[in-house]
């Protein structure tokens, strides 16, 4: 590879590979500068249910100011994981920093890339489960001014996104719709037959 330009955060290559043809080419590469050496993951996203007695489930979003959108986003919390921390301690830090709430890990995805045509970033989405009920889950004190924490009942995600975009001009991260999407897959299951076969 070769350097083009670099910031404090990221950095631009151009990446020299041999295609399928067998021909030597270049791609232009955005990489993160805070990759670390132990870690494939440059950081976490975090699906976080947030579990209630006569609640519904709740997902924990977050919406943010993103200077690249130059406007608001709609996003699982998030975070680059940090020297000497595993996806999960990262994922558990972010949570609480970014929301307030303290959780327990349910379950996590291997390495996953966000925009391979564009850059090596990497992220691990780690399941979290928050027991509402728990004392220091009632009122829960987030740390960052510029985060709006906001919870959309599992059972109508999808509609409840539709309607903030309605609302306010804000860009939905694809994750977020995508599982959006999936939940109404899961909860949408019209005469199923017990017969049916996959
Ligand atoms: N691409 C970036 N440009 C910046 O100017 N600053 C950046 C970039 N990526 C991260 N950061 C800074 C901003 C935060 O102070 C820290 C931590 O970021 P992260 O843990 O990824 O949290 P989110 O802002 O929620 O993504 O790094």
């Amino acid at each position: 590879w070769i350097p083009m330009a670099a910031g404090k955060w990221i950095k631009l290559e151009k990446t020299t590979y041999v295609d399928p043809a067998g021909n030597t080419r270049t791609w232009e590469t955005v990489k993160r500068t805070t990759r670390l050496s132990n870690t494939d993951a440059d950081g976490v996203g975090i699906i976080a249910l947030l579990k209630r007695t006569l609640h519904k489930d709740c997902v924990v979003m977050v919406k943010q100011f993103r200077p690249p959108l130059g406007c608001h986003s709609l996003e699982f919390p998030a975070g680059l994981i940090d020297e000497g921390e595993t996806a999960e301690e990262a994922a558990l830090r972010e949570l609480k920093e970014e929301t307030g709430y303290k959780g327990e890990v349910v379950g996590v995805t291997p390495v996953t890339c966000l925009d391979p045509g564009l850059s090596n970033c990497t992220t691990q989405i780690i399941m979290v489960n928050i027991n509402g009920d728990d004392m220091e889950n009632i009122n829960p004190t987030q740390q960052l001014e510029f985060v709006e924490v906001i919870l959309l009942p599992l059972d109508e995600f999808q509609t409840k996104i539709d309607d903030l975009l309605r609302k306010e001009k804000i860009v939905v991260d694809s994750k977020v719709y995508i599982f959006a999407m999936g939940m109404v897959q899961a909860f949408f299951k019209p005469r199923e037959l017990p017969v049916l076969k996959q």
